[in-house]
């Protein structure tokens, strides 16, 4: 990692006093004309307030099945009695499980709207990241939600972040994490039709590259289809038992249409393992490891794909150094993103990035308090 930026005791101080100030940030999500009003600290932060990204594109697919298998001493899950043996055994050995119907119509069309209200600028976020496609990118004129390809960071949105809140999930969560829970990264994925260049393509990666906090496996992807998903628009496709190996290393991939913005891949992975599509319904939710493989496909429908994500963390996590190894060029990355947006350097480390971004859901959370 870069020595980051500049000592800059001043961004210290403005990093930290948000993060004990969250809870201000949190009332004024819900009053859009809060944003940017008052004292220094708001005016400092304001420039991190809501960034927009323009992005490059693309990934693939094919199909298997995972099997189930034996799998004692458990590894991946913790002792809950929300999963039966039979689940519990099958995440041990795929690194991910589905459950049907999960989260209700009802609570998505919530989310639907609120999504919709941001794109339109009705509302904005304190630290989300508004993501555009380069295809939507050149277009002459693209209105609200079709402009947007994602939206990432939104726990500062009392109405989003009830997604990450809701008992039904976490119940699951709690199996993976411990039942200290804290919502690490959000987003909601609204992926466009493809505009023939394939960039609505997602590579194949691990989730765990993006994240400087361990263990891994006290990691977990909640991510729930907010319609049918299915190959033709681009559903999850999942590599079974890969989140038994190591975090590999990643790149942008050199795709002719190009790749999207932080979309980096895994170049070197074994492209005869076998593969699963998650065709999943409405509400259908998919819980899975960080160093899980897997991607999603091009968007061949006529419409914008969404689903709704929140990895979380056990609250007895611990950052790491990412320096020196094959993490340090998205967190090179990030700060590059964040030095932009400030127009100046800034004191922070890649760890103080994720205590900003991350907010805890249930019991004890000494991964921030240190
Ligand atoms: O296309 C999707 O919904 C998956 C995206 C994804 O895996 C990610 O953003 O990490
Ligand atoms: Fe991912």
């Amino acid at each position: 990692m870069t020595p980051i930026l500049n000592r800059n005791p001043e961004f210290r101080f403005v990093l930290s006093a948000c993060l004990v100030a969250s809870e201000l940030f949190i009332m004024s999500v819900t009053n859009a004309n809060a944003v940017g009003t008052g004292n220094r600290l708001k005016t400092i932060f304001g420039h991190l307030q809501q960034q927009e990204i323009s992005s490059y594109v693309t990934p693939h697919v094919t199909s298997a099945s995972a099997g189930v298998a034996d799998t004692l001493p458990f590894k991946y899950t913790v002792d809950n009695p929300k999963l039966t043996l039979e689940q519990r055994q099958f995440y041990e050995e795929n690194g991910f499980l589905v459950i049907k119907k999960l989260v209700s119509p009802q609570k998505l069309d919530l989310y639907r709207n609120r999504f919709t209200a941001i794109c339109k600028k009705e509302v904005i976020v304190p630290g989300m990241t508004i993501m555009r496609d380069i295809a939507i990118k050149d277009s002459e004129f693209v209105p609200g939600e079709q402009a947007v390809t994602k939206i990432q960071d939104f726990q500062r949105d009392d109405v989003l972040f009830d997604y990450c809140a809701l008992p039904e999930v976490v119940e699951y969560v709690e199996c993976f994490t411990g039942p200290d829970v804290i919502a690490m990264h959000t987003m909601l994925i609204n992926k466009p039709p493809d505009s023939g260049k394939m960039t609505s393509r997602h590579p194949m990666h691990q989730d765990l590259h993006y994240f400087p906090f361990r263990p891994a496996d006290r990691i977990v992807c909640s991510w729930t289809a907010m319609q049918k998903i299915n190959r033709e628009n681009g559903c999850l496709v999942v590599i079974p038992g890969t989140h038994k190996g190591e975090l590999l290393v990643h790149e942008y991939p050199k795709w002719e249409g190009g790749v999207n913005k932080m979309y980096h891949g895994i170049q070197n992975y074994d492209p005869s393992q076998s593969r699963v599509h998650l065709e999943m319904e409405e509400g259908d939710t998919v819980f899975f490891h960080p160093i899980l493989i897997h991607g999603s496909g091009t968007n061949r429908s006529k419409g914008f794909r969404k689903s709704i994500s929140c990895h979380y963390a056990s609250g007895q996590a611990h950052y790491i150094d990412v320096k020196g190894t094959e993490q340090e060029t998205i967190a090179d990355e990030i700060y590059e993103i964040i030095r932009r947006k400030l127009g100046r350097d800034v004191d922070i480390t890649f760890a103080d990035v994720w205590k900003y971004k991350s907010r805890p859901v249930k019991g004890e959370n000494t991964l921030n308090s240190t």
